[in-house]
């Protein structure tokens, strides 16, 4: 390891932590050697840092609050999702985290979030583990030397996954929480070591920040772009392939979840790494995803053998195994990762019903409807509690991340559409043949066959029917997939039982929606189902 007193030395009195012996910017290198050196990690045989995230190994949306103050009281929309914190409480809380890290080694980076200059936003991040700081390292954007001289950072990120809030006292609900604070641009995480909190802490401050004084969308998608320089976006949930689906050796990647759609008709990423699910990864069906997974990046509660070999099929830890790497890692990749104003936009669904089409058309009127609802299934993992895949509505397929009104995003992204003239598909990544229990995961091969099509344009010529409850148009053939894997109601051994779900669903959209109707025109009450 590098001699640490050789390295620019910064002070962390500024912020309340005393005495603290810090590591600035170390290399990745450095922060690897560091893990394994501490005994908190150790080197799989791939080279890459294997580390153990903890008690928490996906996100708790329900210990993520948001400070309550001036920034925030008019703006946020308060409920369910965006938990108000108290901003007194929150002092408080925050000088407890301080006093923990203060005599302590921390790790500190300066880094950046917004690939485009004009939206640049530059961060500190404050960690109690080397592994979390490397993660900061990998997921967001690296400032060049000349960038780091003067470096001011705008927000600040207080991570310290050893800390243990006391509920009673602290005004959390238990001990582990993520909390935005608008006011003081600080995020303050504690009690957990899930690094999801990390990014995704980040990602929500921007979903305010950008919308509100900038004036511009970000969405909760990945990015990639062809030869031609044609920019596609996919959006969805957590586990519905934006990271598994934008990875295209044809295409080059922009960003697998995080990006932002300016007025300047450009797309760009918020983010300089990817954070990619592992279960049940190959060689043969992701190998970008896989080729990846080297020195510099960091598995997380994987299980290997004593060669260091990882078994992607082991959930033993959890089913959200992880890999976080720099962007780099990748081969063929948009630098800077900015793209053009997108020409096709895909909805990634995970249907645990098993009643969409694996790929549809979409109207503007539907489009609209579609993003309002959200509609997917949470895969198990990727959240505390979730086991199985559970059929949920999240608005802007994202709901977790908006600290604004879903009508809000829904908005612009309406107005930028219909500007920019684009195609809009929604495609099932979920189950078909059945709901899940019965039926299968769709195939990634014919799902990225379907993407494949839909990008060339050949899907323009061909014949469409309408879905019957839907009202979604649905391709009667496509290149590499099999005509009856196209119309979801053929895949199912009972046709009866398929319409019946399908009523079912049908019956929950229009449940789900009727928060949204008095926001909503007739256009995109018509993109609703149709009986
Ligand atoms: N048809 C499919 N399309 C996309 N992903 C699929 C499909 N079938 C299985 N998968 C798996 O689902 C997971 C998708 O996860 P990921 O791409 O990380 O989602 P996200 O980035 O949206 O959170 C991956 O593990 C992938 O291998
Ligand atoms: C890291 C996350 O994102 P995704 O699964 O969309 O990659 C998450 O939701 O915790
Ligand atoms: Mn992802």
């Amino acid at each position: 390891m590098a001699d640490n007193d050789t390295k620019m030395m910064i002070s962390l009195e500024q912020y309340g932590i005393k005495n603290a012996k810090v590591h600035y910017n170390l290399s990745s290198d450095e922060l690897h050697d560091v893990t394994i050196k501490n005994e908190q990690g150790v080197e799989a045989a791939s080279g890459a840092l294997a580390i153990k995230t903890g008690e928490f190994t996906g996100r708790s949306p329900m210990d993520r609050f948001i400070v309550k103050d001036a920034a925030t009281e008019d703006k946020v929309w308060w409920g369910d999702i965006n938990i108000p914190f108290e901003a007194d409480k929150f002092d408080k809380l925050y000088d407890k985290v301080v006093a923990y890290l203060s005599e302590k080694e921390v790790y500190v980076r300066d880094s950046y979030a917004c690939a485009d200059e004009n939206y640049k936003l530059n961060i500190r991040v404050v960690n109690e583990y080397p592994w979390s700081n490397m993660f900061a390292y990998n997921m967001f954007l690296r400032p060049t030397a000349e960038e780091l001289e003067g470096f001011d950072p705008e927000w600040t990120i207080i991570n310290a996954p050893g800390f243990m809030a006391d509920a009673a006292v602290d005004g959390t609900r238990q001990h582990n929480f993520a909390i935005l604070n608008f006011g003081k641009k600080v995020a303050l995480i504690g009690g957990t070591g899930y690094t999801g909190e990390i990014k995704k802490g980040i990602f929500s401050a921007l979903n305010f920040i950008l919308p509100v004084y900038k004036n511009t969308l970000p969405m909760h998608c990945s990015a990639n772009v062809g030869k031609n320089g044609e920019t596609a976006i996919f959006f969805g949930l957590s586990g519905t392939g934006k990271t598994t689906l934008s990875c295209d050796p044809e295409r080059k990647l922009i960003g697998d979840d995080e990006h932002g759609w300016t007025n300047e008709n450009t797309v760009f990423n918020f983010e300089g790494g990817c954070y990619a699910k592992v279960i049940d990864l190959s060689a043969e069906k992701e190998p970008e995803i896989y080729n990846a997974i080297k020195r510099g990046a960091i598995l997380e509660n994987i299980v290997m053998n004593d060669k260091g070999e990882v078994d992607f099929e082991d959930t033993s830890i959890t089913q959200n195994t992880r890999v976080s790497y720099p962007i780099y890692h990748i081969d063929n990749i948009q630098t800077p990762s900015i793209g053009k104003n997108p020409k096709n936009i895909f909805f990634l669904t995970a249907d645990a019903f098993g009643v969409l089409p694996p790929i549809s058309k979409l109207t503007p009127g539907q489009a609209a409807y579609h993003f309002i609802s959200g509609y997917t299934a949470k895969v198990a993992g990727t959240e505390a509690g979730i086991n199985e895949p559970l059929p949920s509505f999240s608005a802007c397929f994202g709901a977790p991340f908006m600290p604004l009104h879903p009508t809000k995003y829904a908005e612009m992204l309406s107005a930028k559409m219909q500007e920019a003239g684009v195609n809009v598909w929604l495609v099932n990544t979920g189950w078909t043949g059945g709901p899940y229990g019965t039926g299968n995961r769709m195939k990634l091969k014919y799902t990225r066959a379907m993407i494949t099509e839909a990008l060339e344009g050949r899907l323009d010529n061909v014949e469409f029917i309408t879905h019957p409850v839907f009202g979604l148009s649905m391709p009667t053939t496509c290149e590499n997939v099999p005509d009856e894997v196209l119309n979801p109601k053929e895949t199912w051994a009972d046709a009866n039982a398929y319409d019946a779900k399908a009523n079912e669903l049908a019956a929950s959209f229009k449940k789900n929606f009727a928060q949204f109707e008095e926001y909503a025109n007739e256009e995109i009450m018509n993109g609703g189902p149709i009986v």
